[in-house]
């Protein structure tokens, strides 16, 4: 395991440079503490020695402080810098912070100050680099294409089960079930089940809320029709679309029963015959779908059929809701802090430290969704430096408030509603309260999205 307790000082006044790095040897003596004089060789020690923090002086000949804090954080991002200034360059130190230095310090401050702000930049990098160290070698040791899941971070131990799993069964010509609430990375684990099976091939999806039995065969066949004047008509269905490479079906709890006739025989054909055509092509892709519901369930409502069921069942990933994910939370902040920062294209501010742990009570209804929505709401909120925590304490509070509200009264009219009725007043009013958020709704309602949208597709048909 790499230790984070390197130093390397840097600054053109030798005199000074000599008197930081007796300081801190005394103040610091875990560190082990390296000089440099001139700023035209720091990126070059960098790629010598493994620095876990650089303190920068502002002001230098050949190379600014500010602009080797640009160079380090894109080629060395794991390296923290702390900026060391004259009292007059303050605003600098500060715009410094924005673009990623870890602090600053004024060099008529107290140095046990400095001290204090080294051990914690050395506590942050040690952590980081633990945390690296331990997914590389489980991965590494574990899986053959760790790249594949690139795109999931997590150092949960069910989830990098998980991953193994996925890597073994991604090449089976079964298909894979994906099961987890709303935002617990269902798509994610579909895309990283693609990089494994045929990165070069298409990932096609659909969804199948509120989907009929014509269109889902439309859509996945395509149509082949002659118009009066003989000329052919031609709709590609997915099944073409995708080629050798990844249908993803989400929601597929909510799929009319005479559809998943449909998608039976597809899997059991592995060969399709688009609407109108005699001619019939062969599937060649890996089926992925996912569901919220728990199609146990649904079977036994009548609702999903058994011989289904038994064939998406063969290979099956469960996630757990981000509530059960306590060893994720501070890193999936950062991670979302950053794609804000990015998108919005503002400089992005740190995470306080005490924020992950008072996260850790709160239930996440929308699991990942809802963390990164907070972020961003967070981030757009903040000053660039520390990232306000307003969204975060809001949700908890309102969580709270919520779980303590008295049940309020519902006032019945004279002539009471029927159940139909009633029912349908109550969609109507969680589809308006939640901007007709089909998820959301579904949430306050106590039902599966899949349960709600068919009762909506019912409510239409009426
Ligand atoms: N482990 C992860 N690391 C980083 N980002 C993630 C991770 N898992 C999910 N995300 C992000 O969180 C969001 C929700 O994930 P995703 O859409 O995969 O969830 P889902 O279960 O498919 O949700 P839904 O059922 O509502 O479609 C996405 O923006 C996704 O990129």
């Amino acid at each position: 395991m790499k230790l984070a307790r390197n130093i390397l000082l840097v600054d053109d006044e030798a005199s000074w440079l000599r008197t930081l790095a007796v300081t801190l040897n005394r103040l610091v003596p875990e560190a082990e503490i390296d000089t440099c004089v001139d700023s035209r060789q720091v990126l070059n020690r960098l790629q010598v020695g493994d620095y876990a923090l650089v303190l920068l002086d502002l002001t230098m000949p050949f190379h600014s402080g500010e602009e080797l804090l640009g160079m380090i954080r894109a080629e060395h991002p794991n390296t923290r810098v702390i900026i060391v200034t004259g009292v007059n360059e303050v605003d600098t130190a500060v715009r410094c912070i924005k673009h990623g230095a870890y602090d600053y310090f004024i060099k008529t401050d107290n140095v046990s100050d400095l001290a204090h702000t080294v051990r914690r930049a050395l506590e942050v990098v040690g952590l980081e680099r633990n945390y690296l160290h331990i997914k590389e070698r489980f991965l590494s040791r574990t899986l053959d294409n760790p790249k594949a899941f690139n795109n999931i971070l997590t150092c949960e131990p069910v989830l990098l089960d998980q991953f193994r799993y996925l890597e073994a069964v991604a090449f089976s010509p079964e298909p894979l079930l994906i099961h987890g609430e709303s935002g617990t990375g269902k798509s994610e684990f579909a895309r990283s089940c693609h990089q494994l099976f045929s990165p070069e091939q298409p990932f096609v999806s659909l969804n199948l809320a509120g989907i009929n039995s014509d269109t889902f065969e439309l859509k996945l066949c395509g149509r082949l029709s002659h118009k009066p004047n003989g000329e052919v008509d031609a709709v590609t269905g997915m099944l073409h679309q995708a080629g050798s490479g990844v249908l993803y079906l989400s929601e597929i709890g909510a799929l009319p029963l005479s559809a998943q006739i449909t998608l039976l025989e597809l899997i059991e054909s592995r060969s399709y015959s688009p609407q109108g055509s005699d001619s019939r092509f062969p599937i060649k892709c890996k089926f992925v779908v996912s569901t919220q519901d728990d199609l146990l369930t649904l079977n036994k409502a009548g609702e999903f059929r058994s011989d289904l069921l038994y064939r998406l069942r063969a290979h099956k990933i469960r996630l757990p809701r981000l509530a059960e994910r306590p060893l994720d939370i501070a890193m999936l902040i950062n991670h979302f802090i950053a794609e804000a920062a990015e998108e919005m294209s503002l400089s992005a501010p740190q995470q306080p430290r005490d924020l992950a742990p008072k996260l850790l009570d709160y239930d996440f209804p929308g699991n990942l969704n809802e963390l990164k929505g907070m972020v961003f709401d967070a981030v757009s909120r903040s000053d660039g430096v520390t990232l306000n925590i307003s969204p975060f304490m809001e949700a908890i509070k309102e969580h709270k408030s919520l779980d303590a509200a008295p049940g309020d009264h519902i006032i019945f009219p004279k002539s009471l509603p029927t159940l139909a009725q009633m029912n349908q007043a109550l969609i109507d009013e969680a589809m308006s309260r939640t901007a007709n958020n089909q998820t959301a709704a579904a949430q306050i309602l106590g039902i599966s999205q899949s349960a709600l949208s068919r009762r909506l597709t019912k409510g239409q048909e009426h």
